[in-house]
Parts: C-alpha cells; structure tokens; sequence
C-alpha cells in the first residue's frame, strides 16, 4: 500500500509539470492564432502536424509508447485547433453564413411533390406537413422528384429518408450528395398497415392478399395464420389498394395504409397488423433554395475523408470540442472508388450558432467535399 502512495506522488508531480506545460502550450497556440486571423492563414496545417507527429514519435523508444504519444499530440494539436476557431468566431473572421435565415416556409402557396401514386406514404407525410389543400403532383422515381425540385417544376418534394424498424433509404443520401437540393424540414409519419378490402366484404370472404413486397414482410406474422391465403406483390401499397377497386372482388384484399383504402374507397377489415408496432418513417423537406428556418435545430452533412488513420476520429472531435451532439451517422461508397465512404452525419443545432460555426469551420477545413445538406 505504502509502496502505491509512493508511486501516485510520483505520477502527481509528473502530471503537475505536465499540465503547467498544457496550459503554456495552449498559450502559444493562441498567439499563433492571432497571427493566423492577421495574415489569413489556415487554421489547420497538416504538413505540420504529420511532422510533429513523426517528430514527437522519435523521441521516446518502443513501438507501444511511440504510438501513444501519437495519440496524445493528435489529441493536443486538435485542441489547440477549436481554440484557433474560437479565435476565428471571437474575431468575426468567419464570414458570411452559408444559407439564408427564414422566419416560414411559404406553404399555401407551395407547389409540392411526392413519389408514388395517390394514396402513397409519401402523400401522407405531405399532407402532414403542408395540409391537406395543398397542392401537388406525383413522380414514379425519387430521382424525378429530385429533378423537379432542382428545374423548379415544384417548390418543395417530400421524401423518406429513414425507416424505423428497416433503417435507411440508400437512394435518397446518394441522392443528396448528388443534387443541389437542400433539406429544409422534416416530418414522422407512423407506417401503419391494415388489411383492406371492398365495402361489405368479410374476412372470411379473403382468399387473395396484394401489397408491396415490403408491407407483406412486415405483416407476415398476420398474414401467414391465414395459410389459405395468396399473398401477391405489386409495385406499392396503394398501387394495391387501387387493385382491389378496379377489380371488384370481394374475395381480394390489400395491406395498405388506413389513408390509401380513404382514398381508393376500401374498408379497413383488420387495422394494425404490422409485426412490429411503432413503425415509422422519417421524411425530409427538401427545396433548392439554400435556406433555413430560424427554429431549426438539426443540419445534416456529408463529407469524404482521406485514406489516413485517425482522420474519421479528428473529424469527429470538432463536435466534441463544440459540444454538438451528433444524433447519426451513416456511410455510403463512393461511386467508382472501391472500398471508399461518404459519410453522412446528423447534428443538433442551428447554423446561426457559433458552435455551429465553428464547426463548420474546422470540417471544411478537413473532410473533403463537405456538403452541408440542410438546417432543419
Ligand atoms: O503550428 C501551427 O500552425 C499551430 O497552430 C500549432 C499546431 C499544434 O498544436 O502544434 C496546431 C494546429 C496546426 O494544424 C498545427 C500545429
């Protein structure tokens, strides 16, 4: 015991040089900051910083410590970079924002369009967010959704972009990255499936089930304990809600939404029949415009880094330092470059913060390609 309290007055001692040296450190790094708001030069300098590492790395012996102290001065030289972009935002060097503040979306008045058919989720979440009146039209892809938006044949489009039990919508990040179409709001519809049939007809009558692959998966606990029954894909719910009017057979029914059989004229003959309760899917607002509400509280990002160890981890550390929660982070490959990500990152919020700013400010600086997708 004697010989621990001897050890750990040691280690305080050690840490006590060790922190009045931190802190020394740190005060040089802010008058390089000075200089660096003074002349506009980068905050982050990464020739730098490599050689510190290398340099730093040859002063200790073993493959153990030379790692660590690595890790050790990537950690010191981050902070010393959120102090220089503090300096930056302090100094009101950081410019103009990237997207115009808005008190409201003008959405009487909005042109609006969804992909699908009527009757279809996406129509739903439209109607959630911009009334029912609203007037719209309809695009069989979400590629000609994101078309319309950006020749401006519509104001806004109204898009899944996450699904509660079955995770995300691929197609739409790839979409994001792609087009100069910015989120602006977003909107979580409950995915309630019901099981729908003509007016009168009973579910003994049942001998033939349509519906969108999907919705057949996430009903099949209901739907296999009638093994009679044909089950039959088809392009989309409300497609098959559709189906069953035209075809007036008592004996076909779709799984549906409760807001398809309201538009197709259908009885709900079982309500609720999904395996998992709570479904739900998140749909964004997305505009060419690039604005922002004064209330948003969220921003989305992408970004690619460059194939270096640690470089996802430095990344990160701005929201760390800024004290940003980051609510998600997804990755996708990039086109034509194996084995290569575009990340997507979720943050908590508004670009008027300087936080946010600062943030930003570092990311740029050292993600490739940063995006900012929208402040919502
Ligand atoms: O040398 C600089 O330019 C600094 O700002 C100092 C420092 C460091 O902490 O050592 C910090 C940031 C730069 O990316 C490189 C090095």
């Amino acid at each position: 015991m004697a010989a621990l309290e001897e050890l750990r007055k040691q280690l305080d001692e050690i840490d006590d040089q060790m922190a009045k040296l931190y802190e020394k450190r740190m005060e040089v790094c802010s008058k390089v900051g000075e200089y660096k708001i003074q002349s506009g030069r980068k905050v982050f300098d990464r020739t730098r910083e490599k050689n510190k590492l290398l340099d730093v790395a040859s002063k200790v012996s073993g493959e153990f410590n030379k790692k660590g102290i690595q890790e050790l001065y990537q950690q010191l030289m981050s902070m010393s970079r959120k102090l220089q972009y503090q300096q930056l935002v302090e100094a009101g060097a950081l410019g103009k924002l990237p997207f115009i503040q808005v008190d409201s979306l003008e959405k009487e008045s909005a042109r609006v369009v969804f992909q699908g058919v009527e009757g279809a989720y996406g129509q739903a979440a439209m109607q959630a967010y911009f009334g029912e009146n609203v007037n719209s039209f309809h695009v069989r892809t979400f590629r000609d959704a994101m078309e319309a938006i950006e020749e401006g044949a519509a104001d806004y489009a109204v898009l899944p972009i996450e699904n509660s039990s079955a995770g995300a919508v691929n197609e739409m990040y790839d979409l994001l990255d792609e087009f100069e179409n910015y989120i602006v709001a977003e909107t979580i519809i409950p995915i309630t499936n019901t099981l729908s049939g003509l007016p009168g007809a009973d579910i003994s009558d049942i001998q033939r089930v349509y519906s969108k692959a999907e919705a057949l998966m996430q009903t099949s606990r209901f739907l296999d304990e009638q093994a009679h029954w044909q089950q039959i894909s088809v392009v989309n719910t409300a497609v098959a809600a559709k189906k069953i009017l035209e075809d007036q057979d008592k004996t076909q029914a779709a799984v549906c939404s409760a807001y398809a059989a309201k538009v197709y004229g259908l009885s709900v003959l079982v309500d609720e029949i999904n395996n998992e309760p709570n479904n739900s899917t998140r749909f964004i607002v997305v505009t060419n415009q690039k604005i922002f509400l004064k209330e948003a509280d969220k921003i989305s990002i992408c970004f690619e880094l460059p194939h270096e160890s640690g470089s996802l981890y430095r990344i990160l550390s701005h929201f760390i330092y800024n004290d940003l929660s980051m609510t998600k982070i997804e990755s996708r490959p990039i086109e034509g470059r194996n084995w290569e990500y575009r990340f997507f990152v979720d943050f908590e919020g508004n670009m008027a913060e300087p936080a946010v700013k600062n943030a930003i400010r570092g990311l740029r600086e050292e993600a490739r390609n940063l995006k900012i997708l929208g402040n919502y």
